[in-house]
């Protein structure tokens, strides 16, 4: 007898993924309305505790934490057209400062006691092995979008599949939340790409100015961005297949997922999605940071739609695609605080936000046992 072929980590993982369970989710929301506390006054907190229970499937769900963070490095071969005013070496030269400890991201760790991993998935250099470095290089950075494919689909699936084995990892040794990090010169760039092409958005409104740049060099990287999806043969769609009906199978749907993920992504970008898309399919909620991780997560919802129920958006970020991402993905962020650095920056503050709106499901009386009176009518 033949044996059945053995399924892929990225199929396997996408196979697993369920949708947020109503029943749960209904659960909460009553039990929400008997605590004691005028109905509604807990305002979005309340529909976060909800959505986490759905999420979790049981009512109350459990407290996100322990947290884990995970800062997926990689290069991109668009940087040679001019689109970031910092040098390329600064992404390899960020992964010693996040093991050093010296970063932003480091500092909002320790405030919020979540452990860092770094994951070098894609930097154009050799880096020295060191404690919190995980190596799952797959190329020495992304060939330029602008001309072309930046990954062949096979570096797309390996890069997915990095980032579902750190997560897969990181929850095996007790991870109970994933929050998403970047670190990338180059990439709000394909941030950009990645959100018109899975909008259907034009990149007038995805594009930013990323770590700053001047008024003529954003002419220069909007066009870059529309010659990327003219190459790419990806202007002018929606590729997340919502637009299409239900006549394209899922599979279909899927290739297409990936074939614009590769085309106009980063490896970051593809490890941030396997990332999540892990997360979810073990009912780990994944806190996501900004735009490079929201045109992630667009990914991981075309790939696998019901992925967005196991996603809460941490913050939103400065960069206009991460506003369209967000609305896209139907998720509001908790924070708005006028970040536009990445890292995992805006996922960490927003952890203990996200704690507070579960612990309140499990510590706060209700009116009953409390022996507090109802408002009457
Ligand atoms: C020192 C430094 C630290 C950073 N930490 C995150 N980013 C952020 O900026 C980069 C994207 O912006 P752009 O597309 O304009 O290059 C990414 O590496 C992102 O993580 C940083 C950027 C710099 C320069
Ligand atoms: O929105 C972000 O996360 C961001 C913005 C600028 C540069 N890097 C990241």
């Amino acid at each position: 007898m033949l044996h059945a072929p053995t399924p892929s980590p990225l199929l396997e993982t996408i196979a697993a993924i369920r949708p947020a369970d109503a029943e749960a989710a209904a659960e909460a929301r009553a039990h929400q309305d008997r605590l004691t506390k005028p109905r509604g006054s807990l305002g979005v907190l309340e529909e976060v505790a909800v959505r986490l229970a759905g999420a979790a499937a049981v009512s109350p769900a459990p407290i996100p934490e322990p947290a884990a963070l995970a800062i997926f490095a990689a290069d991109h071969g668009v940087h040679a057209r001019g689109v970031s005013p910092w040098p390329q070496e600064v992404t390899a030269q960020m992964v010693a400062n996040f093991l050093a400890g010296g970063a932003v991201a480091n500092a909002f760790a320790a405030q919020a006691g979540v452990p860092v991993t770094v994951v070098d998935v894609g930097v154009a250099s050799d880096l020295p092995a060191a404690p919190g470095l995980v190596s799952r290089k797959v190329a020495r950075g992304t060939a330029d979008l602008s001309r072309g494919p930046a990954m062949t689909r096979e570096q797309a699936v390996a890069a997915l599949e990095a980032g579902i084995e750190v997560a897969r990892d990181l929850i095996g040794n007790g991870a109970r939340c994933l929050i998403t990090g970047d670190m990338g010169i180059a990439n709000t760039t394909a941030s950009a790409a990645l959100i018109s092409a899975y909008t259907g958005r034009d990149p007038e409104h995805t594009t930013g100015r990323g770590t700053g740049v001047d008024d003529r060099t954003y002419a220069h990287k909007i066009r870059v961005v529309r010659e990327a999806l003219a190459v790419n043969g990806l202007a002018g769609q929606g590729a997340d297949g919502s637009r299409e009906g239900a006549a394209e199978s899922a599979e279909a749907r899927r290739e297409r997922a990936l074939r614009v993920l590769a085309a106009v992504g980063g490896l970051e970008h593809a490890a941030i999605a396997g990332f999540i898309l892990a997360g979810a399919a073990a009912r780990v909620p994944v806190l996501l940071d900004g735009v490079i991780s929201g045109a992630a997560a667009l990914a991981a919802a075309a790939l696998a739609p019901a992925v967005v129920d196991h996603c809460v958006a941490g913050h939103r970020s400065v960069e206009p695609g991460h506003a369209q991402a967000l609305s896209h993905l139907g998720l509001r962020p908790l924070v708005d605080l006028e970040l536009r650095l990445g890292e995992g920056t805006g996922g960490l503050l927003a952890h203990p936000i996200l704690c507070a709106a579960a612990r309140v499901m499990h510590e706060v009386a209700t009116f009953d046992a409390a022996g507090v009176t109802e408002k009457r009518g």
